[in-house]
């Protein structure tokens, strides 16, 4: 199956928003506390999180459905400028409150922008990493309150008023509708589909009322006028067609009325239907549902006394809310006619055995899903997204629609030389993983062949018996082993980890993950209809996997289709054992299983297995791919699966949201600590014949 893992925080935003080969320089503002530093080096060791809010001002959170902005595109750049709205209220508002006081505007922009996010379903609810942050969006139907309803259901008025109702209709298949006047509410529509009923079904003529209550409009205006009197002469209509003195198939109430008696009114009816042609919620299925179920007093009055005979009929259209979670109602399209008269029939040729099951089944859910359930799930839902939240330091970057937050784990700073080297110096069982591109050679590089200085200093690291270095990549074998077939002792993990070997001699383990490649036939026809349709993309074929490039397309459309191949690929490899992911400029296809972080973990693993864990571990690396390498350390950290506990330098190049602790600013740097800690390697190493090297141990391995 096609399975993504967004644990990575990588994989938090869309590569256009966030260009992971271009870190931030520098981020301008620290917006929350602890404590406002102007540069996110600092020294977390001072760090005290203790402290409360910097600003002395007061800060008023002004939160309105739109921002105060006049919002204007230049059509001929597609830029966009904004600023402050003097003449709106929630601007002119601000002179009411201190001079000192900070205010901030919380709303959405009045004007249509591409927002184009990438997200993940995860359990029941979507979650979208952004800038380190987790935006948790849940479809979290809202209740009644269940007690409110029951005690008017027991009120004596409410009594009386059942059971006059239930007199006054004896005989007749009593049909409700309540809704508030709006165009959206589709009373006309569904007052025609009851004449087409008694139109073509002769024999329901006298034994179907449908009494349709009708809350005062909340807004006025012509449309509203003109949907009332259309309701009222299709009302009057029928009733002239197929009324008699005696009998009136359709009771309009439209004036206001106690509530009480709109209970009572659900509690009197045999079936509620809701025929909203847009809606939000409409929780008026619900409230019918528990009136339904009545009380003891009711069912004296029915001469029954056993609950067994509680039943309710829903019609809801599928445009409402509600129709979802409403799973024994019928379901209808509102613009139909004939499936709204459809509806009706089969609501009233229902056996009461049959609806008595449908009001059991709704009764459960909206007796267990009622409006403290809900708070209660909201809440736990608001905690669990925000529970990182409150650790994270956030930075502010970029204007106007390039405006970002940023939020960085508290601890993310700047790998610093002197920092590096000292515990380099004092270590003496060392694990280094690097990933290749974007990290040893920079992906705006167009000849991506190992320079001289990087093969120097991978030969220099590697000649440390002191020291096992990977070079972790996503690229294939053939490609890793011909660029580094100078460094014999150098350990690779080609595509992402599917293939690994532990120095030149070594032979090449494959991922247990191996599997046939059937899915390629799936997947490469796909790639070549985005191939063709994306001039400059091309398709890149290795053993394990299928990659689809767009660097040297046209980046916003490249970055478009990248979009809806992953998809598109998701969908149609959906039961295959692969992955589909998005790394630099690739959509890339591998096989369910392998990752860096996997491959990682296969070293580590291997290391502490022979005696010889890492005192130092470094891994660093500037992709989405990478971050599954830092979470595995992490995770190894954090489950103690280290005899004693290394120096661990998990970094990553360029600023960002990340797993890693360290960041360094680009490749350069990456050179720059390399070659500091070559510098003080020993260039021989005095061992002694009896003394066993860390190398000799891996070695033994390979
Ligand atoms: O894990 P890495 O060492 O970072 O390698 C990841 C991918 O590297 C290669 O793609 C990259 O270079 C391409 C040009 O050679 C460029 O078009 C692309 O945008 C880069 O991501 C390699 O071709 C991929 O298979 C690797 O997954």
């Amino acid at each position: 199956m096609v399975s993504k893992s967004y644990t990575n925080l990588l994989d938090m935003s869309g590569e256009d928003v966030f260009d992971f080969q271009q870190p931030f320089r520098s981020l301008p503002r620290f917006v929350t506390s602890p404590s406002i530093t102007s540069n996110p080096d600092w020294d977390t060791s001072n760090a005290d999180d203790s402290v409360g809010p910097a600003s002395c001002c007061v800060r008023k959170i002004i939160v309105s459905n739109f921002l105060p902005l006049n919002c204007t595109k230049d059509e001929a750049t597609g830029q966009w400028s904004f600023s402050m709205d003097d003449n709106q209220l929630l601007v002119q508002l601000k002179d009411g409150f201190p001079m000192e006081s900070e205010v901030v505007y919380v709303g959405s922009l009045n004007a249509e922008v591409d927002p184009g996010l990438n997200y993940e379903s995860k359990r029941g609810h979507i979650g979208i990493e952004y800038f380190g942050r987790t935006v948790s969006l849940k479809i979290l139907a809202v209740g009644v309150h269940v007690g409110r309803l029951e005690s008017v259901l027991r009120l004596p008025a409410t009594i009386s008023k059942v059971q006059e109702i239930e007199q006054r209709y004896k005989g007749k298949m009593v049909m409700l509708g309540v809704d508030d006047m709006d165009i959206f509410k589709g009373i006309s529509l569904k007052l025609l589909g009851l004449e087409f009923l008694l139109e073509r079904t002769p024999k329901l003529r006298g034994k179907v009322v449908l009494v349709q209550i009708i809350n005062p409009a909340r807004s006025t205006g012509k449309d509203v006028e003109e949907a009332i009197n259309e309701a009222v002469s299709v009302a009057e209509r029928i009733n002239i067609k197929y009324g008699s003195a005696e009998y009136k198939p359709v009771i309009l109430i439209d004036y206001p009325i106690p509530s009480y008696e709109k209970i009572a009114y659900y509690a009197a009816s045999d079936c509620c239907i809701v025929n909203a042609v847009r809606d939000g919620m409409n929780l008026i299925p619900y409230e019918y549902t528990v009136c339904r179920q009545g009380n003891e007093e009711i069912d004296k009055l029915r001469g029954v006394d056993k609950s067994s005979h509680h039943t309710s009929t829903l019609i809801v259209s599928e445009f409402v809310g509600c129709s979802p979670s409403l799973s024994g109602a019928f379901r209808v399209n509102p613009w139909s006619i004939e499936d709204v008269a459809d509806a009706l029939y089969k609501a009233m040729d229902l056996t009461q055995s049959e609806r008595k099951l449908r009001h059991d089944k709704h009764y459960r859910y909206v007796k267990t899903h009622d409006v403290a359930y809900w708070a209660r799930s909201f809440s736990q839902d608001l905690d669990r997204a925000c529970k990182d939240h409150y650790s994270r330091r956030c930075w502010t970057t970029g204007f106007g629609l390039n405006f970002r937050v940023i939020a960085l784990s508290p601890g993310f700073r700047r790998l610093s030389l002197e920092h590096f080297a000292s515990s380099y110096k004092k270590t003496n069982r060392r694990l280094i993983f690097m990933d290749y591109d974007g990290t040893l050679v920079p992906q705006s590089s167009v000849n991506k062949v190992p320079s001289a200085e990087v093969i120097s200093i991978l030969t220099s690291l590697c000649n440390d018996p002191k020291n096992c270095v990977f070079i972790v990549s996503g690229r294939d074998r053939t490609t890793l082993s011909e660029w580094f077939a100078s460094c014999d002792k150098l350990g690779i993990a080609a595509e992402h980890g599917y293939f690994i070997r532990w120095n030149k001699e070594g032979e090449w383990e494959t991922s247990s993950s191996a599997q046939d490649c059937e899915w390629k036939n799936i997947a490469e026809p796909i790639m070549e209809v985005y191939k063709e349709t994306t001039d400059g993309s091309a398709i890149e074929t290795k053993e394990s996997g299928l990659v689809w490039h767009y660097q040297d397309a046209d980046h916003d459309f490249g970055s478009c289709q990248a979009k809806e191949l992953v998809s598109h690929l998701e969908r149609v490899l959906a039961n295959e054992p692969v992955v589909v992911k998005r790394g630099h400029q690739i959509v890339e296809v591998k096989p369910q299983g392998v990752s860096k972080g996997i491959a990682v973990d296969t070293v580590i693993r291997t290391v502490i297995n022979n005696e010889n864990a890492p005192d130092f571990l470094m891994c660093i690396g500037n992709d989405r791919s990478d971050e599954d390498m830092f979470e595995s350390i992490n995770e190894a950290v954090s489950r103690s699966v280290f005899p004693t506990a290394p120096d661990v330098f998990a970094c990553s190049v360029g600023q960002k949201a990340s797993k890693a602790k360290y960041y360094v600013d680009g490749c350069s740097e990456v050179i720059r600590l390399l070659k500091g800690v070559t510098a003080i390697t020993p260039r021989r190493e005095v061992i002694s014949q009896s003394q066993v090297t860390f190398r000799d141990i891996l070695e033994v391995v390979s």
